[in-house]
This record gives structure tokens, C-alpha cells and sequence, in this order.
């Protein structure tokens, strides 16, 4: 985690835990790192992600130590401490060196006046190690890093699985890259990253799945537009929605993208398919990102920043061949990147993402012409963003016909056969994905 240029340990964790402070007073972990300098962000942010994958251990052991909370800033760096150093067998540090910093970072910064309290706790939690750890081990939320609704939620919606998910949640996710096909292919690609000593698997239709994740920059062709970051279940959707889709004769396909910044699965469609594009996204930021994503690999939509449900705001009344709603939703399914989204959930959100979901499929369905497609996906594992979604809507629809989809894409699951080709561990983020084919006129 250090080389010898990086900032002092201290430094780095003082850092880390300003940004873990944040994240619980309900700032996402992308918002908090962005305050740090540049020259400690990375360093920083793998803290924190590491902090956040153990914080419900953590905040256990924490509360074992000290049953009354220190002040935030306190509370955050002693329980990224602990998070950092409770399993010897995964802590990126030695013990002593870690409790050391620790207590530097506090000495040096805003908890001076306690850094003698971090250091009697770090060095009892040293000491009664097991104790302590078997103990915290009997609250849910330390043994499965989640909040109490979510464990419980996993446990009712996937009886099988919620353990397999819940621990493949703690790790880091693997770096998955996309070939642009208009720019490479992924034997050429692959190629090319083995030249420079860095192994990759073929993955589905376009994807490379690098085992060991490297920095972005250090791989060759990024800003070429050789390829983007995307995981292996984001890649299905192009493929889904555009294979055996009927293509007119007369005129260009005509595609929206209804939620679509910062454009991942607008690119891969237009990498796979010559047509006109329309990208929305309600938030104008964020096509911000989605026009320099299409710069970049070279390809050309229309942005457009539009609620996509108000539709008499910004369609022009010619109806899409096929539609992707990759609609907001809970974030579950892609914990293993994002690991602030667990804590920063509540269980009230769920209800009010439905609403949402099934306010843009009603009002986006009609934009769909006779004998064209809408795929609905969510990045969610809670079958409320998904399965219950399409069977409401199609009770209610009898127009539209569900064609073969994947479903849930439940990460490390242990169904048969992978949603994802060339994946058997699934090592996949948690997708849902429903094809829908509406009836001729
Ligand atoms: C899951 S993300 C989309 C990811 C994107 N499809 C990709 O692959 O890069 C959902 C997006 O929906 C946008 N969004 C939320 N509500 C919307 C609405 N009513 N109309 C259009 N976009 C919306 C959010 O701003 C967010 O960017």
C-alpha cells in the first residue's frame, strides 16, 4: 500500500479517517476523498475502502473498548485503526506500526488531547485480540459488515446466497476493462497488456478481466479510447438490447439511453451499433462526464440533461426502435466498488427508488415502437429494483412480452450456469436485467 515516495503512514491515515468521519456524517466516499490532496488521494482512498469494508467489526470492537463514543474525529480514526488491524491474517500493516501511525496521527492533528486514549485502546484491543474479537463476532453487523436492515433484507430475498454475497461484498472488486471495438479487439488488447507483463482474461462478448487491478493510467490505451472501466455484468446490457433487435431498412436505428451518465453502456452501444443515439440524464453534471466518455472512445450521441419521465420536455415524438432504462436505484449490487453505499442506505430509500422506477417504465414504455425493445436493469441484488418491478409492470401491460433475460446476476451465487460468460466465480457486480419486446401495432 506504501512506497518509499508516499506521504508517512500518519499522514495517510489522518487523511482516511477525515474521510471516514465524512462518509458517516452522510457524505459519499467520492465527495470526502475529494477534499484531500492530491498526493495522498490514493493512498487514502484504499484506507478508507478498507475501513469501510470492516467498518461494522469496527464500530463492534469500538464500542467494546470505549462503551461511551469519543468525539467524531476520535471515534473515526480509532475505528479505522481497528478496522485496519483486527485480522492479522488481511491487515496491510504489522500491528505495531499501525497502532504507532495511529497514535501519531492523532498526536499530530485535531485529536492531540486524545491520542493517549487511542493509544490505551489500540494497545488493550492488541492485547485481548481474541477475546474481543469472539466477542464482537456474536453482532451481525460485525460479522457480515452490513447494516442490521440490509443482512436481514439479503436473508428473506436470497435464502441460498445472502452469505456468499455478503462476504464476496468485502472484497475488493476485480478490474474489468471493455474493448472498444471500434478502436481494438479484446485478442489485440489482451496482446498489448501482456506485452507490458500484465495478465487479462477474456470475458463475455468485449471484456478483459484483470486479476491483479493496476491504476488506471498505468494501462496502456486509455486515452487513446482503446477501452473503458466496466464491469462484467454492466457489459450484458448492449448485447442484450441490441441482439436480434430488427434493424429498419429505411433509416438509422434509433436508440435512448434514458439514464445514462456517465455513459458506460451509451458507449458500448454505440461501439456495437451504428445508429442515433439519444443519452439523458436528469442530472447535467453528470453529461458532463458522459460527453468527454464519448470523446474519448471517439463516438457521437445526443445529450440531452432531461427528467426522462417528463417526456412532452424533450422527445420529439418519433418513437425508439429500443430503449435502455438503466434506471436509479439502491446501488447494492456494486458494494465491492463502492463500499460507502452500505452505510450510507437506508432501508426508507428502497421505497422511494421504486416509486421512481416505475414512474420512468410507465412513462418511457410508449416511446417504444411496435415491435421494439426496452431493457430494464437497476445495479441492484434486492429483487424490489428488479424481478418485482417487471412482474408489476406486466401485469398491467399485456402488450409487452418478457423475452429470455438474465434476471438477477447474484455475485458468487451458486446457480448453475453464470449469467456471464467465461465467469464462473462470478466475479461479477450484483445486476438485474429484464428484456421486454412490446407487441405489433
Ligand atoms: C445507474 S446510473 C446510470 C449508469 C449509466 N447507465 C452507465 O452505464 O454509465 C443512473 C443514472 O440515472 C440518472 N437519473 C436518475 N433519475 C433520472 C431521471 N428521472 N431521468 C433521467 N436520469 C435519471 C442519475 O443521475 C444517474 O446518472
Amino acid at each position: 500500500m506504501s512506497t518509499t515516495q508516499a506521504p508517512p503512514l500518519w499522514r495517510q491515515l489522518q487523511a482516511a479517517a477525515a474521510a471516514l468521519q465524512a462518509v458517516r456524517a452522510g457524505q459519499s466516499a467520492t465527495t470526502a476523498l475529494a477534499t484531500v490532496a492530491p498526493a495522498l488521494r490514493p493512498a487514502a482512498q484504499a484506507l478508507l475502502f478498507h475501513a469501510l469494508r470492516q467498518l461494522g467489526r469496527a464500530e463492534a470492537l469500538r464500542s467494546l473498548l470505549a462503551k461511551r463514543a469519543p468525539a467524531p474525529p476520535v471515534d473515526a480514526l480509532l475505528c479505522l485503526a481497528l478496522a485496519l488491524v483486527w485480522d492479522e491474517a488481511n491487515a496491510p500493516y504489522t500491528p505495531f506500526t499501525l497502532v504507532d501511525q495511529a497514535v501519531e496521527a492523532a498526536r499530530r492533528g485535531g485529536a492531540r488531547a486524545q491520542s493517549g486514549f487511542v493509544n490505551a485502546c489500540l494497545r488493550r484491543f492488541l492485547r485481548e485480540r481474541e477475546a474481543l474479537v469472539a466477542t464482537s463476532a456474536r453482532d451481525p453487523v460485525a460479522q457480515w459488515n452490513h447494516p442490521r436492515w440490509w443482512i436481514a433484507r439479503m436473508q428473506r430475498d436470497w435464502p441460498q446466497d445472502w452469505q456468499a454475497v455478503l462476504r464476496a461484498s468485502d472484497h475488493a472488486a476485480p478490474l474489468t476493462l471493455r474493448v472498444n471495438r471500434r478502436r481494438s479487439t479484446v485478442a489485440a488488447m489482451q496482446a498489448r497488456l501482456q506485452a507490458e507483463g500484465i495478465a487479462a482474461q477474456p470475458i463475455g462478448d468485449d471484456g478483459l478481466l484483470l486479476p491483479r487491478p493496476r491504476p488506471v493510467p498505468e494501462l496502456p490505451g486509455y486515452a487513446e479510447g482503446a477501452w473503458s472501466v466496466q464491469d462484467a455484468a454492466a457489459q450484458l446490457a448492449a448485447p442484450l438490447l441490441l441482439q436480434g433487435l430488427a434493424r429498419p431498412t429505411d433509416r438509422p436505428l434509433r436508440l435512448l439511453d434514458a439514464c445514462a451518465a456517465p455513459g458506460g453502456k451509451t458507449a458500448h452501444l454505440l461501439e456495437c451499433a451504428d445508429a442515433e443515439l439519444t443519452a439523458l440524464d436528469v442530472d447535467p453534471a453528470r453529461c458532463a462526464r458522459i460527453h468527454e466518455n464519448l470523446a474519448r472512445l471517439g463516438l457521437a450521441a445526443e445529450v440531452r440533461a432531461a427528467d426522462a419521465a417528463d417526456v412532452a420536455a424533450w422527445w420529439d415524438g418519433r418513437p425508439f426502435d429500443a430503449i435502455l432504462l438503466d434506471a436509479p436505484c439502491s446501488a447494492s449490487g456494486i458494494v465491492r466498488r463502492h463500499p460507502d453505499v452500505r452505510w450510507l442506505r437506508r432501508e426508507s430509500d428502497i421505497a422511494q427508488l421504486v416509486v421512481q422506477q416505475d414512474r420512468l417504465l410507465q412513462a418511457l414504455w410508449p416511446l417504444v415502437a411496435p415491435g421494439g425493445r426496452l431493457l430494464f436493469a437497476t445495479c441492484s441484488v434486492f429483487p424490489a429494483e428488479g424481478r418485482e418491478r417487471i412482474e408489476t409492470f406486466l401485469a398491467h401491460h399485456s402488450e409487452a412480452r418478457l423475452l429470455p433475460s438474465p434476471g438477477h446476476l447474484i455475485p458468487c451465487s451458486a446457480a448453475a450456469a453464470p449469467a456471464v460468460p467465461d465467469n464462473r466465480p462470478r466475479d461479477n457486480d450484483g445486476f438485474f436485467y429484464s428484456l421486454l419486446e412490446k407487441g405489433p401495432r
